[in-house]
């Protein structure tokens, strides 16, 4: 199967027709090939999407709104399609792909079709000085979009969604490791009436076509996803550039348990914490901290439940755990493992790279547990990024704050308590952009959704990803 770039509405290969190979993770093979695109395909999809900004981004909202509901209506009756291709491409069970991933590709569009019909700017008037300012909020003109290889539909439209939605054009890239969704989705924004040249998708590396994108002098906007040394790198092209920079990187993420919490949703919910899209989520809570008073009895009962997971084939409907993105990840993350013991870490169950009956080729890991002895080890201050938790107790309040804040990281933080004032303390003192109680991964769209320290800048979500994408005017009008 050949993926081609999608420009100014039409499917196009490469300028230089050079070409990558495509895996399929869970058979550890070549299915197919995709663009090795460069500057001169950005260059193109750039000059499509500047042609067609006078346009769009004069369209009524209630057209952009249409169009994009109606994008959200073809995704959500090609959903099955839609998992299959994103399970093949990326390694996930299909059943999660279609639970989770495809649902909010779709309601990514419906969120924006809807929120840009409500997004308002404000007016102050200078009373006494016969003034009034009103303040505009226009489209920015070509944004670029780079997103990652871990929820690949989910987090594409994320950015494209609001981008499009406030008259914007965009040139976007997904990850070369999984490009088939955005691929797709090409075809559906086609078929949906988006004007030609609106939305560009261009596939390739991110060091030639990703980097192409952010060096680009006229393309204004990069909304990035992805690694924090990549982050830092964009970050360092763009800025003296002036762009407007949003960044969503890694996470280290803090599941703090204390013994008056609710057990069994606590520990059915961290199981998923832990290894929902095979750890491959910036939120899962990969450091888990337990009392002291509730240490061994968690630790037999996580155990338990997560041994019972199976690991399997993505396409089989019992499967909980897939095969990992790619072989270079999954040696990356094996090599954490690897290192677990000099580390004085000690494997509680897992470990292990597993052969999956009828993909022996297979990118698959065991979920791993691993106890450690100090927060400092690399297990626990590193982004590993797959199937890993580390667990460790702790003994105070003041302890286990102090160890949830110790990393460089600052996305998400997890805490169990039915305890009133812990809850508000340490919802104030975590040094994270979001924080879940009782719960993890609750999504509400409308919430800014981002990280603090090197967990990234900006927020996206709601109104805050439509003013990332809006530049701001004032006028200041004097009347006699
Ligand atoms: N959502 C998250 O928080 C993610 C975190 N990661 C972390 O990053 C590590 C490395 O994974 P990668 O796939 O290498 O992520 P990455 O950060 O290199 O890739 C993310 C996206 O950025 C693009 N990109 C890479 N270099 C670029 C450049 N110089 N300019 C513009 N775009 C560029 C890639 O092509 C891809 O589309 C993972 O092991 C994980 O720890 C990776 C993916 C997602
Ligand atoms: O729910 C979201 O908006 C985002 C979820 C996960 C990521 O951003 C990620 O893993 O990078």
């Amino acid at each position: 199967m050949k993926i081609q770039n999608y420009i100014n509405g039409e499917f196009a290969n490469p300028v230089l027709d050079n070409w990558i190979d495509n895996y399929n993770p869970s058979k550890g093979e070549v299915y197919g090939q995709i663009p090795n695109s460069t500057i001169e395909d950005v260059e193109n999809a750039y000059l499509a999407a500047e042609n067609a900004f006078a346009s769009w981004s004069q369209t009524t909202l209630a057209t952009r709104s249409k169009i994009l509901s109606k994008i959200a209506d073809l995704i959500r009756t090609k959903v099955t399609f839609l998992a299959e291709a994103e399970s093949k491409d990326n390694g996930k069970p299909i059943s999660l792909a279609k639970a989770i991933d495809i649902p909010r590709a779709a309601a990514n569009f419906q969120f924006y079709a809807n929120a840009i019909t409500q997004f308002s700017s404000e007016a102050h008037e200078s009373v006494g000085l016969n003034a009034i300012n009103f303040t505009l909020r226009e489209p920015i003109g070509v944004v670029g979009c780079i997103s990652p290889w871990n929820l690949p539909l989910y987090l594409f439209t994320w950015k494209i969604a609001p981008a499009i939605a406030a008259g914007n054009c965009v040139v976007a890239k997904p990850s070369e490791i999984t490009p088939l969704t955005s691929y797709l989705l090409g075809e559906i924004c086609t078929e949906a009436g988006l004007p030609k040249g609106v939305l560009n998708i261009v596939h390739g590396l991110g060091t030639s076509a990703g980097q192409a994108i952010v060096a680009h002098p006229k393309i204004k906007a990069i909304s990035f996803t992805g690694g924090t040394k990549t982050g830092a790198h964009i970050a360092k092209v763009a800025a003296p550039m002036f762009k407007k920079l949003s960044l969503e990187l890694g996470g280290k993420n803090p599941n703090i348990i204390f013994a008056d919490c609710d057990y069994e949703k606590m520990l059915t919910t961290t199981v998923r914490s832990s290894f929902a899209n095979q750890g491959q989520i910036c939120l899962c809570g990969s450091r888990i901290f337990v009392e002291e008073s509730i240490f061994e009895k968690f630790k037999r009962d996580f155990i338990k439940k997560v041994s019972e997971l199976k690991v399997g084939n993505p396409s089989e409907s019992d499967t909980n755990i897939g095969a990992l993105v790619s072989k270079e990840h999954l040696e990356k993350v094996k090599s954490y493992i690897d290192i677990a013991e000099n580390e004085g870490g000690e494997i509680l169950f897992g470990g292990n790279k597993l052969t999956v009956k009828d993909s022996e080729n297979g990118y698959f890991l065991e979920p791993t547990i691993i106890e450690v002895s100090s927060n400092k080890c690399k297990l626990n201050q590193e982004e590993i990024f797959g199937p890993v938790v580390t667990l460790m107790s702790f003994k105070s309040d003041k302890e286990a704050l102090e160890l949830a804040n110790d990393t460089k990281y600052g996305l998400s933080a997890t805490v169990w308590t039915n305890n009133l004032n812990r809850t508000m303390q340490f919802s104030k003192q975590l040094k994270t952009g979001i924080v879940w109680v009782n719960t993890w991964m609750m999504r509400d769209l409308r919430t800014p959704f981002g990280g603090q320290k090197a967990s990234g800048i900006g927020r996206e979500g709601g109104f805050e990803a439509l003013r990332f994408f809006t530049e701001q005017k004032n006028i200041c009008l004097q009347y006699e």
